[in-house]
């Protein structure tokens, strides 16, 4: 691109010829470039476009690009309305005014680039922090950035100053930023946002966006500055130190607390929906004098054993928990008080004649179980209260035994 070029809608052909011998007259020469849509025009350059050519969907890429519009009929109102919406300025097709602001554009572009400083010492500041960090002005064109905001997004600075989100993101993303940035201008203040993003090297990360306002002397919303943290890594610490609260370190099953959770999450789903939900409670039978013989390290070992056992007998929708020292509970999902009893009935003979072998030596171990179907209209303490009943049954009825709850 050179600073004259001029691109224009192909509806203004029969306006450019004209133009042009009128710069030539003011001493400028300039070369022409139709385009189709304001995306197929470099950011920064002069644009004229046909107001009835411009479809909404380009009305945020206006600000990006000196962009004029040329209307058949000029009023006042319609010509801020363009430049509200992010056109430079609003001409009609007659006004000779045009070509002195053309005139007087392209000669001030030349000024500005003799002007411009490398020595911007802000620049070199926010350069120098690692963290990303961009600012636009109110028609949401990036007017700044720093050295770590273009390496994150991968874009040199000349590719994202002056342009709008639209210039430098997929549509779907940049209709996203689009939105939370009119939001912010709208509200003022400050915003606050999580958003998965995709770094220039292809890694995806975590991105915390802390976005604020900033305004004119009176007080009037010209633009935000944006801060994007990193928060990957602290996701996923906060990840594993959820998933660490509701596990179980010795068998890592899910523990009471996942439990409580589940139950009540299933109890709210169950009052909505014609579901059915099942609840066992399993417990092994003397447990105590597994520990007696083998020592605690043998009884954590009977646990691990019975877990990983179980876990195998349970079907995909089950869900196993590990609720207090030798006990157990499974939610069963889709499951009636039949279903469940058979469940257990065949959970309960299985354990019964399988060996386990502890410290090299091989036992048997029997588990008592309680069982019950969910009920929606009776609350869930009173539910896990006669579950626990029917466990304690079965163990009062010589263990290795199933009990279940019949309303
Ligand atoms: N090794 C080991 N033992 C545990 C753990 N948690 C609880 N226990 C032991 O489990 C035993 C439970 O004993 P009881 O409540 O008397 O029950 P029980 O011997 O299984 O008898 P019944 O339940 O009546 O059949 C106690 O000795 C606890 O110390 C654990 O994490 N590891």
């Amino acid at each position: 691109m050179t600073p004259s070029t001029l691109y224009f809608s192909p509806c203004l052909i029969h306006c450019t010829d004209s133009l042009h011998h009128l710069l030539i007259d003011a001493g400028t020469k300039v070369q022409w470039q139709p385009v189709e849509t304001l995306q197929q025009v470099p950011v920064s350059a002069i644009v004229l476009m046909a107001a009835e050519e411009l479809k909404e969907e380009e009305w945020p890429q206006l600000g990006a690009r000196k962009a004029l519009v040329i209307v058949d009929d000029w009023t006042l109102e319609s010509s801020l309305n363009w430049i509200q919406r992010g056109a430079t300025n609003c001409f009609s097709q007659q006004d000779q005014h045009l070509v002195t602001w053309l005139a007087a554009e392209l000669s001030r572009f030349n000024l500005g680039k003799a002007q411009q400083s490398e020595d911007d010492v802000l620049q070199v500041i926010i350069d120098a922090i690692p963290t990303p960090i961009f600012f636009k002005d109110h028609l949401h064109i990036y007017r700044g950035c720093n050295l770590a905001f273009c390496n994150a997004i991968g874009f040199a600075r000349e590719k994202i100053i002056g342009h709008s989100v639209y210039d430098i993101s997929p549509k779907a993303l940049a209709d996203k930023y689009y939105e939370a940035d009119s939001k912010l201008l709208s509200q003022g203040g400050t915003q606050r946002y999580e958003a998965n993003v995709q770094f220039s090297n292809g890694s995806l990360h975590e991105i915390e966006f802390n976005k604020a306002v900033f305004t004119n002397a009176d007080g009037q919303a010209i633009g935000q500055v944006g801060v994007m943290l990193d928060i990957t890594e602290r996701n996923q610490l906060m990840r594993q130190l959820d998933t660490s609260t509701r596990t179980d370190p010795l068998t890592h099953l899910k523990n009471r607390r996942a439990f409580n959770t589940d139950i009540h999450h299933s109890f709210e789903q169950l009052k909505q929906k014609q579901q059915t939900l099942s609840l066992m409670t399993l417990d092994i039978d003397f447990f105590k004098s597994i520990n007696d013989r083998f020592g605690h390290s043998g009884g954590d070992q009977a646990l691990q054993l019975v877990a990983q056992w179980m876990t195998e007998q349970i079907r995909a929708t089950d869900n196993l928990y590990r609720v207090g020292g030798e006990e157990f509970y499974i939610l069963m999902h889709n499951t009636n008080i039949s279903m469940a009893r058979t469940l257990a009935e065949r959970i309960c003979k299985d354990t019964s004649v399988r060996l386990f072998t502890i410290k090299e030596q091989d036992i048997h171990i029997t588990l008592s179980i309680g069982v019950t179907e969910i009920n929606p209209t009776v609350d869930l303490d009173s539910t896990l209260e006669m579950v626990d009943k029917a466990l304690y049954e079965a163990k009062a009825d010589g263990r290795n035994c199933v009990r279940c709850v019949f309303e």
